[in-house]
């Protein structure tokens, strides 16, 4: 299998390579040059258990890594969550499953492709006896997944921009308290969107790209995406029979990476009935759907502060499909994207995905309807998704993080704090992060100085 650019402009690359660099170097982003039809081997998959259904699927894309090794590397990244299930679907009532993505390292959805990439970073850098220097931006849950992905992994290096004062006390301390020396968070001035921005003119520096063997750990890395599909597929065999038909999955999500990942395993013949984009205030996805219309707004600071983006990297790669596969027209709308903040894409609303919206106002009521309900305990990003259910269809609720990364907000709507003890221990650790303006060339300059 290769891998082409969303741009047309990158010349096919393997898996492996692929994944090394991230972010392609004409600034697209990988896609898989086609997809397999995965409908044939679903009844043989029924039985698997979590990290042998991971391999199946995988095997399919990272071709030229040989079975044995993937297998490993697979069965390593699993061995750190406290569920045994591994992403645990658990019924409410009989129209509504959760299924809980949180029970990794650091207790967030990210932790099922990040703990893999830190893997796959690893055998890389033995097989071809190389460093690599590992760069991303985080809203809050990303930063502390990568690096918790590559904590004690020789060879490598990573570097995490963040807004500074707003991700959560406690991601902020799942970034900063790790000790470890080839750890680097940059506390920036500015959005999450700022620090992305950054980070593609960074990655656009062919140069310093190279001399670094700098690699894209967000989700513009194709790993990231192909790793969360697995869930969707674990979750969808786990549902009975009778619903799987019918189930729409509903996916809070700034990025754009965890709900594409569902839409992209249903185009390789894995019947997912439907997507619903939950955003929170920070509703570009939202509008986008309900209007056809692509339009940046301010980011607005909220209660699920890992979705405060308002440009959706993954867009990008939905919008190629949707173009039919035309990197031209898809280099078009990027670029005027880019020149003037807006882009209408006439009858692609709708389709596949519905969404809705969550203001910051009315995050704390749904937490206590949910708690009240089925007395279960939200996070306020997952408090987006449960916004308006649609009654007439079973609904599989994507919980993206533990409820104890945000026990002031939980605190505020239900009385309670959820704790969990690997994030007690970490308030008497000491913070170090570096604080850094929102501008490529300071960043690159950082980077320059510590790169391994
Ligand atoms: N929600 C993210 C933002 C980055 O998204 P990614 O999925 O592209 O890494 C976060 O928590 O950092």
């Amino acid at each position: 299998m290769r891998y082409i650019s969303t741009r047309g402009q990158t010349a096919p690359h393997s898996f492996s390579d692929a994944v090394a660099v991230g972010l392609a170097p004409d600034g697209g982003l990988f896609l898989p040059e086609h997809l397999p039809d995965l409908s044939g081997y679903l009844a043989s998959w029924e039985r698997l258990d979590y990290a042998e259904l991971c391999v199946e699927f995988l095997a399919h894309f990272a071709t030229e890594i040989p079975r044995a090794t993937l297998s490993d590397i697979v069965r390593r990244s699993y061995t750190r969550f406290e569920s045994t299930a591994i992403a645990p679907l658990v019924q409410l009532d009989a129209r509504t499953y959760v299924l809980e993505l949180f029970h990794g390292p650091t207790l967030a959805f990210k932790d099922f492709a990040l703990q893999l990439l830190g893997n796959l970073y690893e055998h890389q850098c033995r097989a071809r006896q190389e460093t690599i220097n590992v760069l991303g931006a985080t809203s809050g849950d990303t930063g502390a997944a990568a690096i918790h992905g590559l904590l004690g992994k020789p060879g490598t290096a990573i570097f995490i921009l963040y807004p500074d004062g707003r991700v959560s006390p406690l991601q902020e301390r799942q970034m900063t308290c790790t000790g470890a020396d080839n750890v680097f968070a940059l506390a920036i001035d500015g959005t999450f969107d700022a620090a992305q921005t950054a980070l593609k003119e960074i990655f656009g520096d062919q140069d310093f790209r190279t001399r670094h063997r700098l690699s894209a750990v967000n989700s513009i890395n194709l790993a990231r995406v192909l790793a969360q599909c697995v869930y969707y597929l674990h979750a969808w065999l786990r549902l009975p029979q009778e619903v799987r038909g019918e189930a729409e999955f509903v996916v809070p999500t700034g990025n754009f990476g965890n709900v594409f990942a569902g839409w992209l395993l249903a185009r390789m013949g894995v019947p997912l009935a439907g997507f619903k984009v939950a955003t929170n205030q920070n509703d570009i996805l939202h509008r986008f759907f309900t209007t056809g219309e692509y339009r940046v707004g301010e980011v607005q600071p909220s209660l699920a502060p890992s979705m405060d983006i308002q440009v959706a990297s993954n867009f990008e790669r939905l919008l190629y499909y949707q173009l039919g596969g035309d990197a031209s027209r898809l280099r078009s709308a990027m670029q005027q994207f880019k020149a003037t903040g807006a882009c209408t894409f006439e009858g692609f609303a709708g389709g596949a995905f519905t969404s809705c919206r969550t203001s910051d106002a009315e995050i704390p009521g749904i937490m206590q309807r949910v708690h009240h309900e089925f007395g279960y305990i939200v996070d306020p990003h997952t408090a987006c998704a449960f916004k308006a259910l649609n009654p007439s269809r079973v609904s599989v609720v994507l919980a993206t993080a533990h409820p104890a990364k945000f026990p002031e907000t939980i605190k505020a709507a239900i009385g309670v704090a959820p704790t969990h003890p690997s994030l007690e221990a970490l308030k008497a650790r000491p913070i170090v992060k570096y604080l850094v303006p929102a501008d490529a060339a300071a960043i690159r300059a950082f980077i320059e100085q510590r790169a391994i």
